[in-house]
């Protein structure tokens, strides 16, 4: 029986276009439908169990199912496209997130040709496993504060590893802590006693034979994190060095080279490069969010439509949640965030493919707007994910605290992209100086890509919105204008602020908070300009573009209305025009009600990647929550172990007392 039934009844697009448009194309839509089926159907990947499991099941759990997941990959000789598919449909946190999504672009971004050629064959055919190595216990965001040495030796033509203080302990790495028997480890490089930056060098952990640890090397997992089940399945590990020696071909020398002689040579590769990696992971990161964001979306406006409370007075059923206008308030905009973060991701994508050509063909040109962009939008996306994730456990009452609801472990293995690829406030201050330069340079230099606005700044600080209506918001050149004036006038305000200091850099610290809200309202408009590019595409299908136009005026309307502090402090808007804003929003709050289950349907989400009772696709939800508690581990006798040692004493100790 279909719950949602009549629900789906009332959608006025056609879902499988919108299928399509939120995979990217018709091929990426049936390569990742494909994927997801296959996991769904495969017992072996079934995850219901997992957070019941103690560390060391749910770590073997975690080797079975990567296992299996890599004879699929071989048997049916699947495409790296169609692996990288799997494993997230898989969804759990494993060593083999680091190897393929870190070890491995390390090398290919930081190795030399001849690097490339030996290491990763290897590592592709898993005959050696990976993690990227960089972050310390007294080290993290301060790369450049490394402690971990990598000394030459001219003698023997070696680097020696080593770890100085408990300090440079390699702490976080994903994989590291049981699994990894190489990683590429960012230490500073001493050449004739001189410091000459931080570079990734290749270093073999454990043995290839019996996976014990190579002499002079303590490696171990840094114990247990936040949630049940969620990210534990990871080994994130410690790691030291005791002068552990290493050929000089494997310090990664795309950038620097070290001769025999302990020649430092110098390529035309920015020293930035080093940082590449990072680039490319928070890219995907940013698509991530959309999938996160859209898991716990489709959960909580399936369940909003099930669950009924208020409204009857004659018997007959109660009000759907979902028809609350706080409920659609706080709802449809994280669902309107999920498609702009999708189709933001789908652009950066681009941007980056871009980029790399030209790092492959050293034009180094675009590579600081792709990093104020990654770093940003990594930074926005999973900041509005992570809090969305805890608002969608919210809008699902009690029973989204409910392990069953999905919510929960969601929750506990999102959170930490804040944190990881970079601190999010460290991030957007690395776009605040980005900024900040392009303002500085404007009278000399035409800004260009997602900066090209700050050219027209003059007529951006001038003009004030032409809305005289509520409809009069229905217009991409009214919004986009209004996000386009609030940044520039905000970064202008802030650099003039800056100039007021003798030194830029104290400026800058006495400045962060202002600077961290100059970038975000950047990168807000980053992602509304996107999906208005968007919408500029040919969409197919029945109602498609119409709907997702709706969703991109309640994104960027959202906006407005959350941040209507910096529109109207900036002078760009009136409190009257603030208002209609917020008018117009209400309006396309009731259109999205009709579409909201068909719009969460086009995730094309299987029940098992979902993974929750309160969203599952046939709404049967209660039956299901009924049946789920009774298989909880309580549950299995009606007299709970301990009953008898512990309680039972007390209550005939009560009784004895009661006589007396
Ligand atoms: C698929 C995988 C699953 C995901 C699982 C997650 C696993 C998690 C892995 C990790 O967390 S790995 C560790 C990640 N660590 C970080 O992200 C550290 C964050 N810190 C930094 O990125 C940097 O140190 C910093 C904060 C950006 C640097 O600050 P600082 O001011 O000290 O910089 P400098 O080293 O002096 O360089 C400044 C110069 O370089 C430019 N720049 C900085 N980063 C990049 C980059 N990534 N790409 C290109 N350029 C970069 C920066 O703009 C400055 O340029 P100029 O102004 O000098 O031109
Ligand atoms: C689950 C998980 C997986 C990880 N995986 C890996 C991995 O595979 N490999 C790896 O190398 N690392 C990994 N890390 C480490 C991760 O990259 C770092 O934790 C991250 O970069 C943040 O650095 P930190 O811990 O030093 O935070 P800190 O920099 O110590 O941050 C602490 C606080 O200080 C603030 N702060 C710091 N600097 C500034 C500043 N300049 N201005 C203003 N505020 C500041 C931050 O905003 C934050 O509030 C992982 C971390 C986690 C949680």
């Amino acid at each position: 029986m279909d719950y949602l039934s009549d629900e789906r009844k009332k959608s006025d697009f056609d879902v499988e276009a919108m299928k399509v448009a939120w995979a990217g194309s018709i091929q990426e839509f049936q390569l990742s439908d494909r994927m997801a089926k296959l996991v769904a159907n495969d017992p072996v990947f079934e995850k219901f169990t997992r957070p019941m499991l103690g560390r060391k099941e749910l770590l073997k759990n975690t080797l079975r199912k990567s296992a299996h997941a890599w004879k699929l990959i071989i048997d049916l000789r699947l495409s790296e496209e169609e692996a990288k598919w799997l494993r997230l449909y898989v969804d759990e946190p494993a060593y083999t997130d680091l190897h393929w999504g870190m070890f491995i672009p390390a090398i290919e971004g930081q190795g030399t040709e001849e690097q490339k050629k030996k290491w990763l064959p290897l590592a592709k055919k898993m005959q050696i496993i990976g993690c990227y190595a960089q972050t310390e216990l007294g080290h993290g965001s301060n790369v450049q504060g490394l402690e971990t040495t990598a000394t030459f030796d001219t003698r023997t033509d070696e680097f020696i590893m080593h770890s100085p203080t408990l300090t440079s302990s390699k702490w976080w790495p994903g994989g590291l802590g049981k699994l990894s028997t190489h990683a590429v480890v960012y230490a500073r490089l001493i050449v004739g006693g001189q410091f000459h930056g931080v570079h990734g060098f290749i270093v073999q952990l454990r043995s290839l034979e019996d996976h014990s640890p190579l002499p002079g090397i303590t490696v171990g997992d840094i114990g247990l994190k936040f949630g049940n089940g969620a990210y534990n399945t990871m080994d994130n590990g410690v790691l030291r060095f005791d002068h552990v020696r290493i050929p000089r071909n494997q310090m990664l020398m795309r950038v620097s080279q070290v001769t025999k002689e302990g020649k430092i040579m110098q390529s035309d590769v920015p020293r930035q490069l080093i940082y590449g990696t990072m680039v490319y992971v928070r890219q995907t990161i940013v698509a991530d969010a959309s999938k996160a964001l859209s898991r716990a979306v489709c959960i909580a406006t399936r369940y909003s439509a099930v669950r009924r409370q208020f409204g009857s007075r004659d018997g007959g059923p109660e009000t759907q949640v979902i028809d609350y206008k706080t409920q659609q308030s706080r709802l449809f905009p994280l669902l309107a965030s999920a498609y702009a973060f999708r189709f933001v991701s789908e652009w950066l994508k681009s941007l980056y493919l871009d980029v790399k050509q030209r790092l492959e063909a050293n034009e180094f040109s675009t590579l600081p707007e792709a990093h104020a962009c990654t770093a940003g939008l990594k930074s926005l996306t999973t900041t509005a994910t992570a809090d969305g994730i805890e608002e969608c456990r919210k809008l699902c009452g009690g029973h989204g605290y409910l392990v069953s609801s999905g919510l929960p472990e969601l929750f506990a293995v999102y959170i930490p992209a804040c944190t990881y690829e970079g601190d999010n406030v460290v991030l957007m201050l690395q776009v605040a100086r980005f900024l900040v330069k392009t303002v500085s340079e404007l009278g000399h230099k035409k800004p260009v890509g997602t900066t090209a606005y700050m050219g027209r700044v003059a007529s951006l600080m001038q003009k004030n919105s032409a809305v005289q209506t509520a409809e009069g918001w229905l217009n991409p050149g009214a919004v986009v204008e209004a996000f386009e004036s609030r940044a520039a006038r905000m970064a202008v305000r802030c650099a003039q602020e800056l100039a007021k200091f003798g030194n830029p850099e104290e400026g800058f610290a006495e400045l962060a908070v202002d600077l961290v809200e100059v970038a975000v309202s950047h990168c807000q408009l980053i992602v509304v300009t996107k999906f208005f590019e968007k919408l500029q595409q040919d969409i197919p299908g029945k109602g498609v573009k119409e709907s997702l136009e709706v969703l991109c005026y309640v994104y960027a309307l959202f906006l407005l209305h959350k941040h209507q502090g910096d529109f109207l402090a900036t002078g760009y808007l009136t409190p009257k025009q603030a208002s209609l804003a917020n008018a117009q929003l209400r309006t396309l709050y009731s259109k999205v009600r009709p579409n909201a289950i068909a719009l969460v349907d086009s995730f094309s989400y299987t029940d098992h990647y979902l993974g929750s009772i309160l969203g599952r696709y046939d709404g049967n939800v209660y039956p299901k929550l009924y049946e789920a508690a009774w298989e909880d581990p309580l549950n299995d006798s009606d007299v709970i172990d301990g009953f008898h040692q512990y309680v039972q004493p007390i209550l005939k100790q009560r009784l004895h007392s009661a006589k007396l």
